[in-house]
């Protein structure tokens, strides 16, 4: 469960990217966050690992207060979250399993079912058999799955998406979305920001609006 109260955000040097933001998303949901550019979408994502803290108002992550939570309490917290966030980059010079299986070796996994769950998240994102193939010669979809399978190979049981679908082709973002849709119909809560909402719009998710950091809309 994903609980925002009176959350307000403003960063060094003043500017205010959210305030007053009260919602709450609970286990299993599918949520679409949307907003124009700079309507403090990737802001609010950030809070929910701690990536950002308020600076007003409290956030609980399956009712753990993570706006004050101390820093080394901040891996145990993102064991349970998959992130797909803009800044989640590709190690360029490694392959497909190592990219994948890095949140395991930082986490201390057992190697050899460190293996397995990697085999198996490059399974449900449609890309087994490419572990040895270097993230420069896939195209732009593929590298978004293997982002996305680098953040479910933790199996957490919220996952967030920062404007995953933003650089690529319309059938690839489609396919994108798909793969988030079929992680919620597999128990798993999603929260994804999108510009282009009518991806999720058949699912009919709950929707988020946010315009110059204000909550519009929470249907
Ligand atoms: N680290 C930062 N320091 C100062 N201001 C920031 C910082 N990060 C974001 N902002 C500002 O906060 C506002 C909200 O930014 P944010 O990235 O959250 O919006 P967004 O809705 O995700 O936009 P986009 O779709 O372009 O990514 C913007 O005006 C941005 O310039």
């Amino acid at each position: 469960m994903i609980v925002f109260d009176s959350v307000a955000k403003r960063y060094p040097g003043g500017y205010t990217a959210l305030a007053g933001i009260s919602f709450e998303i609970r286990h299993g949901e599918l949520v679409v966050l949307s907003g124009h550019s700079g309507a403090g979408k990737s802001t609010l994502l950030k809070l929910i690992p701690a990536i950002e803290r308020p600076t007003a108002g409290t956030v609980l992550i399956n009712g753990q207060d993570v706006s004050r939570l101390p820093r080394r309490a901040i891996p145990y917290l993102r064991r349970n979250l998959g992130l797909v966030l803009q800044e989640s980059r590709l190690l360029f010079d490694r392959s497909v399993f190592d990219n994948v299986m890095l949140p395991l070796v930082i986490t201390g996994h057992p190697p050899g079912d460190a293996s397995k769950r990697v085999a198996a998240a490059l399974e449900r994102v449609g890309l087994a058999g490419r572990e040895k193939e270097l993230p420069a010669g896939l195209s732009g979809g593929e590298q978004q799955r293997v982002a996305i399978a680098r953040a479910i190979v933790n199996r957490p049981s919220i996952l967030i998406a920062d404007e995953p679908t933003a650089h690529l082709d319309p059938a690839y973002a489609t396919e994108i979305a798909d793969l988030f849709k079929s992680f919620n119909r597999a128990g798993v809560t999603v929260l994804i920001s999108t510009h282009d909402a009518s991806l999720f719009a058949e699912s009919a998710p709950r929707r988020l609006t946010l315009a110059k950091g204000q909550l519009l809309e929470a249907a």
